[in-house]
């Protein structure tokens, strides 16, 4: 696998390969398709890929976890770019199945909020089993395990099934967030429509203790995106918490909420600053008034000269 090759949640065919597609970076680079999103980080932690593309959050089901786990815990890797694509999906059947005859269906995990209610209307008794993800479900009914799929439609024929039902969705405007990781390295400059994602550990349980994480934000004026929390696995009841913030981390109060949660946070894991996607810099909010880095840069002058007896 060479270093200038990017891994992603395989195998061909899946949503993930679509939004990765979508870079113009990934044009210039091999793809290679991994069987699930640990290997494809481990692989760019072994450093035998540049980066990996995998599935982070959904619009209708939420952070993938096993995204934000492997994110979380183990050696520390970086965000450098986001993709959203829009998510419909196709019912993937081998030539000539019916509808009648589909006892058993398949699709990864974050697929099956998404099509629940389609699922209990058309197919109420139909068995579900999970996948490592929704183009190796399609490659399951291809093998006979699974009489049907839901996937994107293109996987079909990249597998020898054919589209028995498209445009399946319970919710509209169903989109997934993807995301490009790789080894930590300096964030790409900021663009003026960006966005900075950390991962905070809570000191330890008290009244309030969310609010004061949070009010590190809310006081200079940083707009969150995501806060998840995700269990540490030392027992019932205590979680860490991953936040998007609106902003990049050379933007003046973006760093001072990152050095306040630093402060108060046994740790901190920053996870990359870069361009939200879909997002014009026109669109963007204007910062809060007092919170521009010219009103940072002019506090903190300011402090000096008292400090120093020159004001
Ligand atoms: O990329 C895929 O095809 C996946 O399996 C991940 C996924 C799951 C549900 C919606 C979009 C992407």
């Amino acid at each position: 696998m060479p270093a200038s090759s990017y891994a992603y949640l395989g195998p061909e065919g899946t949503f993930t390969e679509v939004a990765l597609r979508t870079l113009p970076e990934a044009a210039t680079r091999e793809l290679v398709p991994m069987i699930s999103v640990p290997a494809a980080l481990d692989a760019v932690r072994g450093g035998e890929v540049e980066a990996a593309f995998v599935p982070i959050e959904n619009s209708v089901e939420g952070g993938i976890t096993t995204t934000l786990d492997e994110l979380v815990a183990g050696r520390p890797l970086m965000i450098y770019r986001e993709v959203l694509l829009d998510i419909t999906f196709a019912l993937l059947v081998r030539p000539g199945t019916k509808l009648s005859e589909i006892k058993t269906v398949t699709a990864h995990p974050a697929a099956q909020t998404q099509v629940r209610n389609w699922l209990k209307a058309h197919l109420p008794d139909a068995a579900w089993e999970s996948s490592a993800s929704n183009a190796d479900g399609a490659r399951l009914v291809q093998e006979g395990r699974y009489d049907a799929a839901f996937a994107g439609k293109f996987a079909a024929e990249r597998y020898g099934l054919e589209p028995l039902v498209t445009d399946i969705h319970d919710a509209e405007n169903a989109q997934t967030r993807f995301i490009l990781v790789g080894r930590p390295a300096r964030p790409s400059a900021p663009t003026g429509a960006d966005k900075t994602s950390v991962v905070i550990w809570q000191r330890e349980d008290h009244p309030g203790a969310l609010m004061e994480l949070l009010q590190e934000f809310a006081i200079r004026g940083v707009n969150l995106m995501l806060l998840q929390s995700r269990p540490t696995g030392k027992g019932i009841g205590d979680y860490c918490f991953a936040i998007d913030a609106e902003g990049h981390i050379t933007d003046r109060r973006v760093a001072e909420a990152l050095m306040g949660l630093k402060r108060v946070c046994p740790q901190v894991r920053f996870l990359g600053s870069y361009p939200r996607a879909g997002v014009a810099v026109e669109d963007v909010r204007p910062p809060r008034a007092g919170t521009s880095d010219g009103e940072f840069v002019a506090a903190s002058d300011w402090l000096a000269r008292c400090q120093d007896g020159r004001f």
